[in-house]
């Protein structure tokens, strides 16, 4: 029953998925070349990491839980890489995971480039309301991961639809907040864990090794002293509407771009008091987390979310305010555009 497990031994085995996979994924993005990267056919860039990371996830989760029924669902599947002309790719991946769990040292394996396969392909689980299901994105933000910024490790388990568990690995995010200036910042040590587990709130450690210490968000109750974050990528989320709506509530601070879900992270341990994604029309795609709406979002509807509104996270105190300022914005805007 969800309500009576604990799901230590889950956050543990999700730890140390995540971690091999940030190491790969390090691997990979100090030596980016140019045939890492290919092309999905939605033309999104997907390199050799997306995949190895995926495998070794499915891999150590299995290892370290083998009692458990096993359900993932993750964004990869091995259709390409079964192709004429991804020999080499797979022959990459094959060694990268390898390597991988030779250094690490805990699992004594040596995968073929099928075993490779069948890893990805584990992944094809549609999830939904009921069971145990692992939710993974294998590389959260690969535009960041391709130009060298951040991207994350995204993995969580569902238990009967409910969120139970989760572990963010970000590998390039400085272990120090990042809302502090640093003019010595390509001096930083980078690479957060981070791990929340229901009813324990959240925790981050190094990527390296250091003991867990619980983080909090941001206890900023007045907005004009937040800062906020969004995607760096302008076609990933509105700009402009959350500029208004940073003006709206006063927010004196430019908005602090970075790539993928490290910002949830960064905002769990309170380096920004308010996240706002806006999607534009089409895709689909600690504190508190909802939709633009202000309903919590479901995530046991299986692979997709189906949100049409946006994605708005910030703390308790915040967060009528920032509702209200979301809606007059959003309605400000559909206005201006009738009018057109
Ligand atoms: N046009 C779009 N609108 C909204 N989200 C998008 C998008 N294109 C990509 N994304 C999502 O944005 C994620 C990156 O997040 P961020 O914009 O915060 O860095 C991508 O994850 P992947 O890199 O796993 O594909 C993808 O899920
Ligand atoms: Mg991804």
């Amino acid at each position: 029953m969800a309500s009576t497990a604990s799901y230590g031994k889950e956050l543990a085995a999700a730890k140390k998925a995540a971690s091999l996979a940030a190491r790969l994924c390090q691997t990979v993005q100090k030596a980016l070349v140019q045939s890492d990267v290919q092309s999905k056919s939605d033309k999104s860039p997907v390199t050799v990491a997306d995949y190895g990371s995926q495998a070794l996830v499915s891999l150590v989760l299995k290892m370290e839980l083998p009692s458990e029924s096993f359900s993932l669902v993750a964004e990869e599947d091995s259709g390409d890489l079964r192709k004429d002309g991804a020999q080499e790719t797979l022959r990459r991946i094959t060694e990268l995971v390898n390597s991988t769990l030779s250094v690490d040292g805990t699992y004594n394996i040596t995968l073929s480039e099928e075993d490779v396969l069948v890893a990805i392909d584990s992944g094809k689980s549609e999830g939904g309301p009921n069971g145990r299901h692992w939710i993974l994105d294998p590389i959260d933000g690969t535009k960041g991961f391709l130009r060298g910024d951040q991207y994350a490790i995204a993995l969580a388990l569902l238990d009967e639809g409910r969120v139970v568990l989760g572990v963010l690995a970000c590998p390039n995010l400085p272990v120090t907040s990042i809302a502090i200036p640093d003019e010595h910042s390509s001096q930083r040590q980078v690479g957060c864990l981070f791990s929340a587990k229901i009813g324990d709130g959240a925790f981050m450690q190094s990527l390296n090794g250091s003991s867990p210490a619980k983080i909090y968000v941001s206890g900023i109750e007045n907005s004009e002293d937040a800062s906020f974050f969004e995607s760096f990528e302008a076609a990933h989320s509105m700009h402009d509407l959350s500029s208004v709506i940073a003006e709206k509530l006063g927010v004196r601070a430019p908005p602090v771009r970075i790539d993928s879900q490290a910002k949830y992270g960064a905002l769990a341990r309170g380096d920004g008091a308010i996240y706002l994604r806006f999607a534009h029309k089409g895709y689909q795609a600690g504190g508190v987390a909802t939709d633009a709406a202000g309903n919590n979002l479901d995530f046991s509807k299986g692979r997709y979310l189906d949100l049409d509104t946006g994605i708005i996270v910030t703390n308790k105190k915040l967060m009528p305010a920032l509702l209200k300022a979301v809606q007059d914005a959003v309605k400000g805007k559909s206005q201006s555009a009738s009018l057109l």
